[in-house]
This record gives structure tokens, sequence and C-alpha cells, in this order.
């Protein structure tokens, strides 16, 4: 067994750590900004392969990933999983999405919002990212890991093998310019009692409304190449108003927060091993949908070592 640093305590990273120490090697996670400090906090987050490629390869860890959260919602209450009911809304007709393909079974949907003439109802795993991330790093230390903030500028060198999940880090930490940063800021409104998730991703921005516990992650934007993580009043004012089109009674529900983040896109995401380093990063706006399929590529690289 190795001696692995994973660098990077985004969902990639901790989940990846999860599945090494479940296979024996011995892990240490660093990171630059811990887990609630992470792009991964900030998403939303459903099941759904958003931004990220290519799709052979998305689909598998999709599927993968979704089986898992599927089961964790069943097995343990503490991993910040649940799976609901939602719709995918559309303005014109279109054809099945590629994912259905092997994906979880959709039902074309006839009760529409006003102005959409298309959409399909499937149940997907919806994550309270904060409380998913807890349960992470409890995971991680219960398997004896270890989690440490450290700021790299360069990976370490001094393990047999270094995962590299450093997300848009990975633009200094793997040299790797191809990885543009997609910022995507959310509102977060308290929870009115929502039961069903609502997604349009056919617009210049998507729109999603997505229900937790105890609150509502309402969103969203994506644009390319813009690093502020300041909110913008007005982008937060635009996204409460194209998520009352989908839900109307979010329509004066209180504000909790405002929070932005940066998906890091890329062509393809990069899970491979390059000598004694095993890339992990560039999955746009899937991380979350895709870190289990993608932590046992990872576990099945560093077992190689
Ligand atoms: C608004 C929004 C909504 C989203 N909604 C969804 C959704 O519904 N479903 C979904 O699947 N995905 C969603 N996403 C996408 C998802 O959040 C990302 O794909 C995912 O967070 C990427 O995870 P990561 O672990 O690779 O990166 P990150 O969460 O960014 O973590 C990267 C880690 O690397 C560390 N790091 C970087 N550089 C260094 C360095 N130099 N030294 C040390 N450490 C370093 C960081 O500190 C951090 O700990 C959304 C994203 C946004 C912004």
């Amino acid at each position: 067994m190795s001696r692995v640093i994973v660098v990077g305590a985004g969902v990639v990273g901790l989940t990846a750590a999860v599945r090494l120490l479940e296979a024996g090697h011995r892990v240490d996670v660093v990171a630059r900004d811990l887990p609630l400090e992470t792009t991964s906090v900030v998403a939303g987050a459903v099941w759904y392969p958003y931004l990220a490629f290519p799709r052979a390869r998305v689909g598998d860890w999709g599927r993968t990933s979704y089986a898992v959260l599927d089961a964790l919602s069943d097995t343990d209450p503490d991993a910040g999983v649940r799976m609901r009911e939602g719709t995918e809304v559309h303005r014109t007709r279109i054809p099945d999405p590629w994912w259905a393909d092997g994906g979880p079974p959709i039902a074309r949907e006839t009760a529409l919002p006003p102005g959409y003439v298309d959409g399909w109802t499937f149940r997907a795993p919806v994550l309270d990212m904060p409380v998913h991330l807890r349960w992470l790093v409890r995971r991680v230390e219960e398997l004896g890991g270890t989690l440490t903030r450290m700021n790299l500028s360069a990976l370490p060198s001094h393990a047999d093998v270094v995962v590299n999940c450093s997300g848009i880090g990975s633009r200094l930490l793997a040299g790797d310019r191809t990885v543009v940063p997609i910022r995507g800021q959310v509102v977060v409104v308290e929870q009115i009692g929502l039961e069903r998730w609502w997604l349009d991703e056919s617009g210049e921005h998507p729109t999603y409304v997505l229900p937790r516990e105890h609150e509502i992650v309402v969103g969203g934007t994506a644009v390319e190449g813009e690093w502020s993580r300041t909110p913008s009043p007005e982008a937060a004012r635009d996204i409460l108003a194209r998520a009352a089109v989908l839900v109307p009674a979010l329509r004066g529900a209180k504000v909790l927060r405002h929070k932005v983040g940066l998906r890091p896109l890329r062509a393809a995401v990069r899970v491979e091993r390059q000598g004694d380093v095993v890339h992990c990063y560039g999955h746009g706006g899937a991380g979350v949908t895709l870190a289990w399929g993608c932590a046992e590529e990872v576990t099945r690289l560093v077992g190689t070592a």
C-alpha cells in the first residue's frame, strides 16, 4: 500500500481520499482552502452532468456516483444526500438528454411552468454541501486520514503518489492553462415547503431551484473567464426573477445569503496518471455529479503504483 498525498479538499479530493483510505492506503489531504471555503461548498448541488466532458467518460463516472449517492441517501442520514424528484424544463421541444441512455429513468413532463413546452422529470440526488463535506471529512478522519491547511506553490514530492484534486488551482499546480473558471453565483433563501427541484439549463445562464431540508439554493450564472468571488446584486436580482418563473412561491422568500464559486472547466476532465502524480481536476459544473466515479478511477490508478 502507498503513502498518498491528496492535494485539494473540495468534493473531488475528499471523495478520492475516502476511497483511497478504504483501499488501504495511507492518505494525507492538504489544501489551501478547507472544505467549507471551496467552490464545492457553493454547489447547489444536484446530480446533473452539466459543463463536463467528454460525454462517454462523464456518463460512466456519473452513473457510478448516482448509485453511490442513492445508496448513501438510504443508509447514512448524516451524509447530507437526499433523493428528490424534479423537472428539467425547455422552451423548445427536444429529444431525450444524452445521459438518459443508462442514466436514471426520465418521464416526459406535461405540467410545465408558463413559457415552457417540454421537460422531463427524474429522481436525482440533491446534496446539502456543507453537510456532505463535513461528513466526508469525518469519514477521512475515521479511516485514519488527515486534513491540513497548506498553500502549495508546487505539487509535493515526498509521497509515493500525489493525487492532484486542486480544481482551478491546477492552472498553477499542473501548469495547465486550459482549465478556466466559469463563475457561478447562487442565492440561498429560506425553505418555503418546497420538495421538488427545478432546472432550466437552456438559457444564457442556468436557472435552478434546489431544495434542502432547511433552505433552498436558487441559481444561477455561468460566466467564463470571470475570477471575482464577490456576489453581484444585479445578478442576484436576475437569478431570483428567473427562478420565480419556475417556482412563483419563491417571490418574497427571505434571502439568507449570496455565494459565488469558480467552476473548473476543461475541454476534458483530467483523470490521468503521469509518473507519481494522478491528476483529477477540471470537473466544470459537475464535480459533485462525478466525484465518486472519478474517485474509483483514481484508486485504480494509484493501485498500479
Ligand atoms: C454556483 C455553482 C453551482 C454548482 N452546482 C453544481 C451541481 O448542482 N452539481 C454538480 O455536480 N456540480 C455543481 N457545481 C460544480 C462543482 O461545484 C465543481 O465541479 C466542484 O466543486 C469541483 O470540485 P473540486 O474538488 O475539483 O474543486 P474545489 O472545490 O475548488 O476544491 C479545490 C481544492 O484545491 C485546493 N487548492 C487549489 N490550489 C491549491 C494550492 N496552490 N495549494 C493547496 N491547495 C490548493 C483548494 O484550496 C481546494 O481545497 C457548481 C458550481 C458552482 C460554482
